[in-house]
């Protein structure tokens, strides 16, 4: 792989508080980066570290091998950052928008003509060029965001929950882009809290209280020592009243957790209780599963909390 973000035992403090602490990770050239954690982990602030908006109180990191700390307008001209409010102008126009941030990048004439063609070829947002931004659907806004956040044609793309809000129709075709974006060579590191989205990434990475927990393919998250304690089993649940069910499987001894997942339930039980727990399920169909990329960070959320008390 070769190395297009490394990050270096980075520790960032706001004051006493630490929002994130010794985390070390890369991401190659061309992957589709996901990065995952509850509100307040540190996602944004490793991204602003990265894009070279704040400097981390220990540690480092390269773009492009370019150091952070030393580089870091070098690297805000190659990389582009998006993130669920980005600066657009509403008052003004998808063209002027786009017009407005070449001119940012210092794309100007003939180059800034050439360059939103391309954007609009490829976001397809050609009908909307002079509608006022204001009056866009959120889907849109976002495909526009993206093409003012790829201007400059940067090589790597930090996206801060790109996808937030939108209807899912609108997140596919935004997904869309990404793979086309990708396969072109562009390095994404993506936030989000959607599993499905996590789930189409490459790698995923998964930052609790500050700390990266777990980084990896989805599948060797889902094979993670952690996410599948010891002595226990995960099982999915076919039950004909999934929600009264599950209030009564809380209470049988044995079930570490339980949760609803789409009709059916998702628990991680004891091995030596399964049989008990089976039958007091009045003859619902109990099946042992792998853990769903959800499961996983539920479940290493759970043991972390274990060990810090
Ligand atoms: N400039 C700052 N000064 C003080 N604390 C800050 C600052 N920036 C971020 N924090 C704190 O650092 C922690 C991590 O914030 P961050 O925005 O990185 O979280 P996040 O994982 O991106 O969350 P979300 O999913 O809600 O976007 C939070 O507790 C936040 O309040």
């Amino acid at each position: 792989m070769t190395p297009v973000i490394t990050v270096d035992g980075m520790t960032i403090r706001f004051g006493s508080f630490t929002a994130v602490q010794d985390v070390s990770f890369q991401v190659g050239k061309g992957e589709l980066f996901g990065f995952l954690g509850p509100n307040g982990s540190g996602k944004t602030t490793i991204i602003k570290a990265l894009c070279g908006l704040l400097t981390p109180t220990e540690g480092t990191g390269t773009i492009l091998g370019m150091d952070i700390r030393k580089h870091a307008a070098d690297i805000r001209r190659h990389v582009g950052y998006m993130s669920q409010k980005f600066g657009l102008y509403e008052d003004l126009t998808v063209a002027e928008n786009l017009t407005f941030y070449a001119g940012v990048y210092g794309i100007k004439g003939t180059q800034a003509e050439q360059r939103t063609k391309e954007l609009l070829a490829l976001t397809g947002m050609e009908p909307y060029l002079d509608r006022r931004v204001g009056a866009l659907s959120g889907g849109w806004k976002q495909r526009l965001s993206l093409s003012c956040a790829i201007i400059h044609s940067p090589q790597v793309l930090f996206l801060d929950e790109p996808t937030a809000g939108i209807d899912p129709v609108a997140r596919r075709s935004l997904w869309d882009l990404f793979f086309q974006l990708s396969g072109e060579g562009v390095t994404f590191f993506v936030t989000t809290h959607y599993m499905d989205e996590a789930e189409r990434c490459g790698r995923v990475g998964y930052i609790y209280l500050s700390k990266l927990a777990a980084i990896g393919t989805v599948a060797e998250l889902q094979q993670l020592p952690e996410a599948n304690p010891k002595g226990t089993v995960r099982v999915q649940i076919e039950a004909r009243d999934a929600s009264m069910e599950l209030t009564r499987l809380r209470s049988m001894k044995g079930v570490r957790e339980a949760t609803i997942f789409g009709r059916s339930i998702h628990a991680l039980v004891e091995q030596d209780d399964l049989e008990a727990i089976r039958q007091q399920l009045n003859g619902a169909s109990v099946e042992t599963i792998v853990p769903s990329l959800e499961d996983v960070f539920v479940t290493l959320t759970y043991e972390i909390m274990k060990e810090r008390r």
